[in-house]
């Protein structure tokens, strides 16, 4: 029996996997909410490691509010960066793998083509340079964990761009979305069925890795599309638009190549 840890299970990646619970019988699952496992809290951490004997750790806790990150860095900091460090600690301590997710807001967005897993990092918003911060030091205390990282993720659970335009676009409202950023959406299903593949695969291939399952485009083809599937391409009034307000910096083409 593989025995695995996920936290932030309440969040939109996190009920992603709780989906796939009873699909694996070698896998034992402990899901914990933000409420029963804070990942800033280290004695609470501390405990957890000691009492469970975990075989994998899959980390899905982080603060992913991209605009409020702006107005409150230091939050992103405790939970995106010192929260990431806290568990690689536990791990490194009770021989845990780590499979920590991490995003494309890590990268400037100035390439012009797909980032690999090798180019260089240079976020330019606080929750970017968080997560950053975050990948940083599970590299230096670990030598056994997937970060991987991943873009645009979308579900039917949690907070989402394709859940908040099918809701404006359910109530009528026009829409006016930008088409100046490029990156590729991503299934939080797949992404889960990636991570439990990972775990179960013989093949131990650590490190960085990128995943995402759709093709690149910008927020507004992916607009388009969401009103297609929802057959609300006729009756919703949509506007390509230069900019929109927000308070964080977005890059420009985040898209990711896979490997
Ligand atoms: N959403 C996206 O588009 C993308 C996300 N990612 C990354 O994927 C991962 C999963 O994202 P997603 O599921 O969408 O994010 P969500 O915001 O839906 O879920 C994050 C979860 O983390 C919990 N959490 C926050 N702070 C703590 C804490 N201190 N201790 C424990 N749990 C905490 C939240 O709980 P509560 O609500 O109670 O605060 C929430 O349930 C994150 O690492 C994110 O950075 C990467 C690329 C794209
Ligand atoms: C809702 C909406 C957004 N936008 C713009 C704002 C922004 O530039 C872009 C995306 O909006 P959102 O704020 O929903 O998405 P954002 O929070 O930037 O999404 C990011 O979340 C973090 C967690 C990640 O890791 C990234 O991969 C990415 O998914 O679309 C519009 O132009 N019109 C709209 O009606």
């Amino acid at each position: 029996m593989i025995k695995i840890l996920v936290t932030g299970a309440n969040g939109q990646l996190g009920q992603c996997i709780q989906v796939l619970n009873n699909a694996y019988s070698n896998l034992e699952f402990t899901f914990c909410s933000s409420d029963e496992l804070d990942i800033t809290n280290e004695e609470r951490l501390r405990f957890f490691f000691q009492e469970y004997k975990f075989d994998y750790c899959i980390n899905c806790a982080a603060y992913t509010n991209v605009d409020q990150a702006e107005k409150t860095p230091n939050k992103a900091y405790l939970v995106n960066g010192q929260g990431a460090k806290n568990i690689a600690e536990e791990c490194r301590k009770h021989s845990v793998t780590l499979v920590h997710i991490s995003t494309d807001y890590v990268f400037d967005g100035e390439k012009g083509s797909p980032y690999t897993i090798s180019d260089s990092t240079n976020p330019i918003n606080e929750y970017g340079k968080s997560k950053l911060m975050g990948e940083k030091y599970i590299k230096e205390i670990l030598e056994e964990y997937f970060i991987i990282r991943t873009s645009w993720l979308y579900s039917e659970f949690g907070h989402n761009f394709y859940k908040t335009i099918l809701n404006k676009a359910k109530k009528g409202e026009n829409l006016s979305v930008i088409d100046t950023e490029i990156g590729c959406p991503t299934d939080a299903n797949n992404l889960a069925k990636y991570i439990i593949d990972i775990i179960i695969s013989d093949n131990k291939d650590f490190g960085i890795k990128h995943f995402t399952d759709g093709i690149p485009m910008t927020w507004f083809d992916f607009t388009k599309e969401i009103l297609k599937k929802n057959q609300l391409d006729k009756t919703t009034k949509l506007v390509r638009a230069n900019n929109y307000r927000s308070f964080a910096k977005r890059p420009k083409n985040s898209t990711l190549l896979c490997d």
